[in-house]
């Protein structure tokens, strides 16, 4: 898979080299079931015509941009690990466009023309809800036209779960309720972070979210193996430790994946234990 850095200075360098495409829409934060029922509307739209199938994605979230900075997201999963996905989906190119004010204020038929036919799409994949163009005002149902006719488009319809929408929103909001049975059914897998381990001391990396205070089993993957273990999280001071140090010594100074399984217990027992 072909990793492609949008913005305007290498645009039209990228436009030149299009080549007919199925592309799929959309931030993907956490590439949960919603996004994975896009994507593989996309791939199965390309699969029948031949095409290759690409993706487009933002970054950084337009929220972020259009507040000044001023509104953060958290994020689910950091860049690399969003490729890492879409890879095993099957996208032959992920394109990740330079979210900035001057890109947001592209008409919607300005984005559809630079951004899509210029780029060769035949075909676009989104979600009922996906909107593009300043202020948002491009919607699926309105891209086909935007497109003179020249762009087949599928909307997907709106997948939930226990009646409720499924969206990178509602896991932040399950993961820093420390939900981890509910995170698993919206992204139809475990939520998995990576952590540097250091002179005995664990930290998250980058871009993932730190669930709720409280003990969680989890798996600790080191790549070569997966270790069933507690871990304690103390979401105030951002801080994350082994409930037993013995797994610590086998894995000091390497990067681990850690499988987020269930919460065992919260805070206030921790305490009521450690004391
Ligand atoms: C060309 C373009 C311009 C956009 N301009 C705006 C904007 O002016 N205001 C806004 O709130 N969002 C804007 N957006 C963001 C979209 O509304 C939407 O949040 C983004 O495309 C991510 O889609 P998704 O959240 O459905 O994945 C723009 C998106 C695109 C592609
Ligand atoms: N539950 C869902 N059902 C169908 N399509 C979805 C669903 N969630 C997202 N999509 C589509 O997937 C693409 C990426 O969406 P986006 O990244 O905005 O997801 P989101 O989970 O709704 O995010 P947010 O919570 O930030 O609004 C868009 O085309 C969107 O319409």
């Amino acid at each position: 898979m072909e990793i492609i850095f949008l913005n305007e200075a290498n645009l039209a360098d990228w436009q030149s080299k299009a080549r007919p495409n199925v592309i799929a829409l959309g931030f993907f934060d956490g590439v949960h079931k919603g996004h994975q029922k896009v994507i593989g509307t996309a791939r199965r739209e390309a699969e029948r015509t031949g095409l290759p199938l690409d993706v487009m994605s933002f970054f950084p979230h337009p929220k972020t941009v259009l507040s000044g900075g001023k509104v953060k997201v958290d994020y689910l999963i950091p860049l690399e690990e969003k490729a890492r996905l879409l890879e095993k989906m099957g996208v032959d190119r992920f394109y990740i466009v330079t979210f900035t004010r001057a890109f947001a204020s592209l008409s919607p038929e300005d984005y559809v023309e630079q951004y899509l036919l210029k780029f060769g799409t035949v075909h676009a994949v989104a979600g009922y809800d996906f909107s593009y163009g300043f202020k948002g005002k491009g919607t699926i149902d309105r891209l086909h036209a935007d497109s003179g006719g020249r762009i087949g488009v599928s909307k997907v319809e709106k997948v939930q779960y226990r009646r409720e929408k499924i969206s990178s929103t509602r896991i932040r909001s399950a993961i820093l309720g420390g939900r981890i049975a509910e995170v698993r059914q919206l992204l139809g897998r475990c939520y998995t972070t990576r952590a540097e381990v250091a002179g005995g001391s664990l930290s998250l990396k980058e871009y993932y979210m730190l669930p709720q205070s409280g003990i969680y089993d989890v798996r600790i993957g080191t790549g070569s193996t997966w270790h069933d273990a507690q871990i304690y999280v103390d979401s105030d001071r951002q801080t994350i430790s082994f409930m037993k140090q013995c797994l610590l010594k086998q894995i000091d100074q390497q990067e681990i994946a850690i499988e987020w399984q269930r919460r065992v217990a919260n805070h206030s027992l921790y305490h009521s234990v450690a004391q």
